[in-house]
């Protein structure tokens, strides 16, 4: 197998927030995924191209090899379910939290008290059905891939699960927080073959990544 690594990552915080840990590892990406159009980004390093897929197919690419390696959310891959990949390092990048959400004035403790049926609209079903299940709890999800917060507002459900960092999301909607579910940060995932067959190339950029993330 060629000792050419491919990067998979997203465009905007997991690019940006990737590139110090890059930078420590000794590369530098050459082009900006912000103004250029292209797929495949170059780097100073001519054995190492980046590519930017979208923050839930980051996975799918590195499962199947198209990417030895990438970074993607703790959300994402639960999402996934992690099939082919191992996950050597917790980056503590993309930080932020999933949470339960509801209209301002939407009653939660009391609608869980009556035992109602609730409508929860979200992106991450898995992880959404795990949730409510271990509580006992019986709800009908709503999947949506985007603009989670909007679904209360319009009487499309009666809660949400979504991703909040700083609640100003949450705030500008009127929603308020009622469940915390668990902390998010974003994980390297390496192919498990690139792993074995490329392991000369990829060993030193992980310890590099992994002495970065915890300074
Ligand atoms: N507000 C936030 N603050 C910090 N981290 C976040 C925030 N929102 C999402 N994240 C994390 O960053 C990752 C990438 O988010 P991003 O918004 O770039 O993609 P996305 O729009 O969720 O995904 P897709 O393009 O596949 O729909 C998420 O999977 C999550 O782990
Ligand atoms: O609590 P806050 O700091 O407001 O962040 C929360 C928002 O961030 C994420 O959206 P993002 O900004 O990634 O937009 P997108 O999902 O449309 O890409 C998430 O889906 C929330 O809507």
């Amino acid at each position: 197998m060629s000792q050419k690594l491919t990067l998979a990552l997203s465009k905007g915080r997991i690019f940006e927030e990737t590139l110090p840990l890059l930078k420590a590892a000794g590369i530098e990406v050459t082009e900006d995924p912000e103004t250029s159009r292209k797929l495949i980004l170059a780097t100073n390093d001519p054995q190492v191209n980046v590519i930017i897929v979208r923050a839930s197919d980051v996975p799918t690419y590195v499962q199947y090899g198209a990417a030895d390696f990438g970074v993607a959310g703790k959300d994402v891959l639960l999402e996934h379910g992690g099939e082919g990949l191992y996950q050597p390092i917790d980056l503590d990048i993309a930080k932020c939290r999933m949470s339960v959400a509801v209209s301002a004035g939407f009653d939660y403790a009391s609608a869980i008290r009556q035992g109602a049926r609730l409508r929860v609209a979200t992106k991450y079903l898995l992880t959404a059905r795990e949730h409510f299940a271990a509580k006992g709890m019986h709800v009908d999800l709503i999947k949506l891939y985007g603009s989670m917060e909007l679904a209360p507002l319009v009487g499309l459900a009666d809660a949400i699960v979504d991703l909040v960092s700083t609640g100003g999301t949450l705030r500008a909607n009127k929603l308020v927080e009622v469940e915390h579910i668990m902390d998010i940060s974003s994980r390297l995932v390496v192919n498990q073959a690139a792993l074995k067959l490329k392991r000369e190339r990829l060993q030193p950029i992980l310890e590099a990544f992994e002495k970065a993330s915890i300074q």
